[in-house]
């Protein structure tokens, strides 16, 4: 509250403000000592929801890929889950199999450069989904980017002729028709001696995993768990003799089995098929095991056209197969009449075309995505990648730092495929994109992590990544390995690298827990514990990143200072001092701009709050 005698003056200040303010373009005035974009009834609300702040129009704009939890709060004022038009679309993919959300108040849709800068990151609509109406529609915001919504709208027509195409490049599954139901013997080979033998986890921690694996699938469970010895698991039929008779003995003993989930990376197309003969039953490793899951979970095209490009091999694999089948019975390898080429190389040149045009569909979804990144850039708001193993948490934690109500974190391997951004706060209150990714797992075929490296690229734009750890795990020490390994694969900038915040996730399960690691947060993501240490430690790292620094100037309110500043640096808070006609300024401004700030100004002064 202002001093009593000095009210008048302090009205006159107020209406110098006014008129700085007004003195700017339209995009610099929205930087308001209040998020602006906002209502003060929305301000209030968003208190009463700590984290879940309303979101500036600039930063709601960024948001607008975000998907919508499926069952977002519609009637909730704060957060971005709700609002967004081009996020509701794509939640529709997410919510297909659920009831329909509520729809969001009319108007609702967040608009502007934040929508904008998130739009990259928005799960297209899956093919062949009818277009329901627009939520939001009649609620162009005030000061909306309506030529962002245009280009959205041409956007939407080529992605309505791009999906008839993508439709059929899709296909069916070359696991066949999901099975209604499978009842699967899990295999793991035991290496216990020698140079194959792993340092980091054991064969039941192993087995544990791939349990966990199946039971992920829809129907598939679990009858029997077999641990074998072997000395090189590489070998063509994984076990030497002695074990292999052992196992195939066990295997013929379960009759209930329907598959075997044989626990390596990746075997031949021809050992699979002479271990489909040898015990009866379907073969699958862990590469078929994972794909499967992939595509149970897909929801937006991009991820699903991941996996198709993923699946190549398999068909290859497949189709070898058929031939070799094929000679057997009527000749496979032999000349389709008329045409000059055999069945084989019909097969091999259909899916070599199939390959070309998902990568060129793929491509494109690349180059939209490197357009939208160029816009966002120009908007400047720092993102965060967050990134870890399967299951360790990402999601919970991203709900966590930005309140949205709806995210929907799972007890589930690989719940997220799809790169999704979220609105959040700093403390300085700095608006951030988080940016929730797919989870890694230890030993994934090289080309199927390559399938999604056009979704992973995005992380390499990113300002700063956060690796979440599920501490808890008793392959933890591996875990952090493989996400490592992964990471260093990517090409990822150094100081991305360097600059990582390790967080030691579910400490809430260890009594007493202490990170041994230097630097890294312990948290609990679903109890809220140690979030604000979290969001410091991501502030001191983003200022240092981007160059910017957080200052409170004292300006001279007859003169342009705090129009400069609203127009050159992002203005935080203006505490006015009508005694003596200045004003207490906090921003967060870049290097660059603060030594032009200097120059413009040298009487100025300023501190470090
Ligand atoms: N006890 C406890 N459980 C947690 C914590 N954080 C997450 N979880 C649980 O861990 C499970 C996985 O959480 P998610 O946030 O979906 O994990 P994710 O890393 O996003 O998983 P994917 O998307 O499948 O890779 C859920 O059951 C969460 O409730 C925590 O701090 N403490
Ligand atoms: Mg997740």
């Amino acid at each position: 509250m202002w001093g009593g005698g000095a009210r008048a003056r302090g009205r006159a200040l107020q209406r110098s403000i006014a008129r700085s303010r007004r003195r700017l373009p339209a995009p610099a005035r929205r930087q308001s000592r209040r998020p602006p974009g906002l209502s003060a009834a929305g301000i209030a609300a968003a208190r009463g929801r700590g984290e879940a702040r309303a979101l500036p129009r600039r930063l709601a704009a960024a948001v607008t890929a975000v998907k919508v939890p499926p069952r977002a709060e519609g009637g909730s004022a704060m957060g971005p889950g709700r609002l967004l038009r081009p996020m509701l679309r794509c939640c529709r993919a997410a919510t297909a199999a659920a009831p329909p959300p509520p729809p969001p108040p009319r108007g609702a849709a967040l608009r502007g450069p934040l929508s904008a800068a998130l739009r990259h990151w928005a799960p297209q609509r899956p093919p062949g989904r009818g277009e329901p109406p627009r939520a939001g529609s009649g609620g162009r915001g005030a000061g909306g980017d309506d030529d962002d919504d245009d280009d959205d709208d041409d956007g939407e027509e080529d992605e309505e002729e791009e999906d008839e195409g993508v439709e059929e490049l899709l296909g069916p599954s070359p696991l066949g028709p999901l099975p209604g139901a499978q009842r699967v013997a899990v295999v793991q080979p035991a290496v216990r001696w020698g140079p194959k033998k792993p340092q980091l986890t054991t064969a039941e921690l192993q087995i544990a995993e791939a349990v966990a694996l199946v039971n992920t699938l829809p129907n598939w469970t679990v009858l029997d768990k077999i641990i074998i010895p072997t000395k090189n698991p590489d070998k063509k039929f994984v076990f030497g003799k002695g074990n292999f008779d052992v196992l195939t003995e066990k295997i013929k003993k379960l009759p209930h089995v329907t598959a075997v989930f044989l626990n390596v990376e990746r075997i031949s197309s021809i050992t699979k098929k002479e271990l489909e003969d040898a015990w009866g039953v379907k073969v699958f490793d862990r590469y078929t095991v994972v794909l499967h899951i992939f595509r149970c979970n897909a929801r937006t095209k991009e991820a699903k056209l991941q996996i198709a490009l993923a699946e190549i091999p398999l068909l290859r694999s497949n189709l070898k197969n058929e031939v070799s089948q094929l000679d057997q019975q009527r000749g496979g390898s032999r000349y389709i009449m008329g045409s000059g080429e055999t069945f084989m190389e019909t097969q091999n040149r259909l899916l070599k075309e199939k390959e070309l045009k998902i990568r060129h569909v793929l491509e494109k979804l690349r180059r939209k995505r490197s357009l939208l990144r160029t816009q966002r850039r120009k908007r400047e708001f720092p993102v965060i990648s967050v990134m870890g193993y399967t299951n360790c948490g990402k999601t919970t934690l991203i709900k966590a730092l930005t309140g949205e109500a709806g995210l929907q974190p799972r007890d589930q391997l690989f719940a997220t495929l799809d790169i999704t951004a979220h609105a959040g706060y700093l403390p300085s209150h700095m608006a951030v994109i988080y940016v929730d990714t797919i989870g890694f797992l230890s030993d994934l075929p090289h080309n199927l992590v390559e399938s999604f490296s056009a979704t992973l690229e995005e992380v390499a734009y990113s300002d700063l990544i956060v690796h979440v750890r599920d501490i808890t795990h008793p392959e933890t020490v591996l875990q952090k390995a493989s996400v490592l390994s992964v990471l260093k694969n990517l090409n990822l900038p150094s100081h991305l690298l360097e600059s990582m915040v390790e967080v030691h996730n579910k400490v809430d399960l260890i009594e007493r827990y202490e990170p041994t690691e230097e630097n890294a947060l312990a948290i609990s993501a679903l109890h809220g514990h140690g979030l604000e240490e979290l969001k410091e430690e991501i502030e001191k790292k983003i200022l240092k990143v981007t160059g910017k620094k957080i200052l409170t100037i004292t300006v001279n309110l007859q003169g342009p200072q705090l129009s400069w500043l609203y127009k050159e640096a992002t203005v935080q808070e203006v505490e006015v001092m009508p005694e003596d006609g200045t004003a207490m300024v906090k921003v967060i401004i870049s290097n660059s701009a603060f030594g032009k700030y200097r120059n413009l100004f040298p009487s100025s002064t300023f501190f470090i709050p």
